[in-house]
């Protein structure tokens, strides 16, 4: 059987001789009549190939005796007759979509004998060969969110589950009962018990993804906090989080005033939720060389788990309201692509942001706090439009649409200022201005913006591979790669109207290219957007570049947009609210970085 050109006959096409290769098989028809239109026709399924890789079959089972189909555009026959019972064997595979290649589908190659033992040898050798394919997951831990999106969630899973059934991948499934379930569960999970699990799959929006990521990383990634500027009040205290609790800094609980984190409909405290103080109050693990490291152990030889590292990975079944994370990284918002992506363990690394809070407000106690956000971090409109929103919760995804406008209409703007690296990637004629709120009379620049290096499947700057050549190909276009030796930092102060920071595109049904078309998933950088105050008209322009492909909704005056590293934020207003990842976090002296590649995703990147 091992040998080339086993004949097998494939439901749909006839008699098949078969070849196994390192890689995949593939399939000669035997009769010259079977043209090879019958790849495409077979039983309304989606396009099968005359060639199939190990890396795209997820499963392969032994089938009850039934029928194989003859190829319905010729006169070739299986023993005499159009269609034959015989002893048959599946392979569960992926395809792509004829029109767009990003959704995944799955597809069967059925394969016929007229002897079982045959088909059995033949379903153990393919059996096999796929369990070679390293990095699937063998076990994983699935949070549900009944409520997410239009209450999708339970029904998304019910559609994906039976893949992770059929290709043998072992699941835990928590239905969340609040918000903070997540969180909760995976702060206070033991390592040992955590490293039963290849990975956490979230099925629900990117709120609950990143109540995950939170609970992962809270007692598990040990960093220096965000470098801040001289001048930042908390300049200099560059240790590591870990040295900060150890030295009790924050470790307190949080008083009645002290509302850090609010959550939306339900009936949480906030105190159940706060990733630093819960982390104060769990075992704090010494884990002195944490960066890049696999399984580092404890002194009972259990290792412990810490990020970055290379075996654990995220997973996103869509199903919440916007979806970006998925869309940015899969370039679909679908389950049964995330599901098989997931199967596959397909693998991508994701920069994270690590925002630390200095204060709540300017009244509040220095209080260090550490959240992670993994596609946006937003202050001003993009907080308002979340804490609007909560109150129309009951209009469903439609209270985003409708509390924008409200919170457009009111168009507050806040003092603030900014300081970020330079890293000698900034579009904007108005760094280090004071105010050009006057000065926007000729709106949109048309300045030489660099042309945009999308990121995509295999991309050579989140891979850290591009080649010389390619650098300097790219080097007009993409100077990710090549950061400032010494960055300084630079200031940014004024009236803003909002104050963002994305890590990823932020991809979303309203906005196709996202909020930064050329952001790339892994290259450690964040993209900062400070939009300054302006005339109502002009921030609307703004903003309806977002909703336009192929636009370019940073060409504006007033609107500065910088690559940088980290940066730091200091507002005096008392009610100073950040937007991660759709999670309100109240905060008015923040730092934060990009970590790159700090988690794994089981994704592949969009196929844009
Ligand atoms: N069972 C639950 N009940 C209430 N809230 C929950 C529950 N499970 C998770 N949450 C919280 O709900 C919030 C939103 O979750 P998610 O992003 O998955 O859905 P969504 O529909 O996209 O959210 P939203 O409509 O708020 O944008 C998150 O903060 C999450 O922690």
């Amino acid at each position: 059987m091992q040998g080339d050109g086993e004949a097998l006959f494939l439901d749909g096409v006839g008699e098949v001789a078969v070849a196994v290769g390192d890689d995949g098989l593939s399939f000669q028809p035997l009769h010259q009549e079977v043209s090879s239109s019958c790849w495409t026709s077979i039983r309304m399924q989606p396009k099968l190939d005359s060639k199939l890789k190990f890396s795209d079959v997820y499963a392969v089972e032994l089938l009850d005796v039934g029928t194989v189909c003859g190829p319905w555009n010729t006169r070739a026959v299986v023993h005499g007759k159009r269609n034959t019972e015989m002893n048959r064997f599946v392979l569960h595979a992926i395809t792509r979509s004829r029109k767009r290649p990003s959704p995944l589908v799955p597809c069967e190659y059925i394969f016929g004998h007229k002897d079982l033992k045959t088909c059995k040898t033949w379903v153990e050798h393919m059996n096999a060969c796929i369990n070679k394919e390293q990095d699937r997951p063998k076990n994983l831990m699935v949070f549900v969110h009944p409520l997410c999106g239009k209450g999708r969630g339970c029904k998304n899973w019910e559609t994906v589950a039976p893949l992770f059934e059929r290709a043998k991948v072992k699941t835990k499934v928590i239905v969340t009962e609040r918000a903070g379930h997540a969180y909760d569960t995976l702060a206070s999970l033991s390592d040992k018990d955590l490293k039963k699990y290849d990975g956490v799959v979230a099925v629900g929006g990117d709120g609950l993804f990143n109540e995950i990521l939170n609970g992962l990383l809270s007692t598990r990634h040990t960093n220096y906090y965000p470098p801040t500027p001289e001048g930042f009040r908390y300049f200099g205290s560059n240790m590591k989080v870990q040295e900060h609790r150890n030295n009790g800094l924050g470790n307190s609980m949080p008083t009645g005033d002290d509302v850090n984190v609010i959550f939306p409909g339900n009936s949480n405290t906030p105190d159940d939720y706060e990733p630093l103080l819960s982390t104060a109050q769990s075992t704090i693990l010494d884990i002195s060389s944490s960066n890049s490291s696999d399984e580092p152990c404890n002194g009972d030889q259990v290792p412990l788990v810490s990020f970055p590292n290379n075996w654990f990975r995220l997973g996103i079944i869509p199903s919440g309201s916007t979806d970006a994370i998925v869309l940015s990284t899969t370039g679909e918002r679908d389950p049964v692509t995330s599901a098989l992506l997931i199967i596959l363990g397909r693998r991508i690394s994701l920069d994270i942001a690590q925002v630390a809070r200095w204060k709540s407000s300017p009244s509040a106690e220095v209080l260090p706090t550490v959240r992670y956000a993994a596609s946006f971090a937003g202050y001003g409109f993009y907080g308002e439009v979340i804490r609007e929103s909560e109150k129309y919760r009951w209009m469903g995804p439609a209270r985003y649409d409708f509390s924008g406008t409200m919170v457009f209409l009111k168009h507050r703007s806040y003092e603030a200022k900014v300081a970020f690296l330079e890293n000698g990637n900034t579009h904007s004629p108005t760094a280090l201005v004071e105010n050009v709120a006057n000065g926007v009379q000729t709106l949109q620049y048309h300045q030489n913006r660099p042309c945009r290096t999308i990121c995509r499947t295999n991309c050579s700057i989140c891979k850290g591979t591009s080649t010389s050549e390619q650098n300097s190909e790219d080097e007009n276009s993409d100077s990710s790669r090549t950061p400032c030796e010494n960055p300084k930092w630079v200031w940014s102060k004024g009236r803003f109207l909002s104050v963002g920071a994305a890590v990823i595109s932020c991809r979303n049904e309203r906005a196709p290219d996202g909020l930064v078309a050329d952001a790339h998933l892994s290259d450690g950088f964040l993209h900062l957007l400070l939009i300054r105050d302006c005339p109502l008209p002009f921030y609307l322009w703004h903003l309806t570049q977002f909703t336009k492909k192929g636009s370019d909704p940073l060409s504006f005056k007033f609107v500065e947009h910088h690559k940088t590293s980290a940066f730091t934020f200091i507002s005096s207003h008392d009610e100073s609210l950040w937007n991660l990842d759709g999670e309100l976090f109240q905060a008015c002296e923040v730092s934060v970085q990009a970590c790159r590649g700090l988690v794994n995703l089981f994704a592949s990147g969009p196929e844009v």
